[in-house]
């Protein structure tokens, strides 16, 4: 039988991305919510950016949400447990997919209403060592009123087609960086997740 990180790696490889529900626990998606609330509360989240390097920019047309990076030598106990999911997974993913993933990064998110993050790919223009996206959402409850879909373009052999995926708690989404175009549709509610990316380079 094959666990629930080799079956997320299977989909991965046979068509570059996987939604998987319920893949943490309604107990931990809360205790994430929690620490997540009070970093907020603490002030220490910044305006994201787009792009690495010398052409990292805060651009609010583009992107509107705020995040907090955790730092891999410090992590607190939760965020610890989430770092060996990932790196359970990350395993799974490459005994299936040979990606030749090494080190993984991750920030908390947090999305005001009113902001979105418009189309684009996770791999930057100058570095493309982001090979893998995940996506784990913690909100409490979400329904299509409240807006904030994760809209994912699937490339078809003849164009794309659009898929809209809830940023329901608890669900993971993860998809090729490199291949997947997506953007973050304007939400009506506090959106809140935990984005990561598997990488092909050492820390
Ligand atoms: O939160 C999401 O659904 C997607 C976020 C995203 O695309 C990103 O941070 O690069
Ligand atoms: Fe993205």
């Amino acid at each position: 039988m094959e666990n629930e990180f080799e079956l997320i790696a299977n989909q991965l490889y046979e068509k570059g991305w996987c939604i998987t529900d319920h893949f943490i626990s309604d107990d931990f998606r809360k205790e994430l919510l929690q620490e997540q609330q009070d970093i907020l509360s603490h002030g220490q989240f910044r305006l994201a950016g787009v792009g690495k390097g010398d052409n990292f920019k805060v651009k609010t047309e583009i992107r509107s949400d705020k995040v907090f990076w955790m730092d891999h030598t410090s992590l607190t106990l939760l965020q610890t447990k989430y770092w060996e999911l990932m790196s359970a997974l990350s395993r799974a993913v490459n005994q299936r997919c040979f990606l030749g993933l090494r080190s993984f990064e991750a920030h908390f998110a947090m999305y005001p209403p009113g902001s979105f993050y418009l189309r684009h790919l996770d791999q930057f223009q100058n570095v493309k060592y982001r090979v893998v996206t995940v996506i784990l959402y913690l909100n409490d409850e979400w329904t299509e009123k409240d807006g904030g879909a994760l809209r994912m373009y699937l490339p078809m052999e003849e164009g794309e087609e659009k898929l809209d995926v809830y940023p329901k708690g608890g669900r993971l989404v993860v998809f090729l960086s490199g291949e997947i175009p997506h953007e973050v549709l304007t939400t009506n509610k506090e959106r809140i997740s935990i984005t990561g990316w598997f990488r092909d380079i050492e820390y």
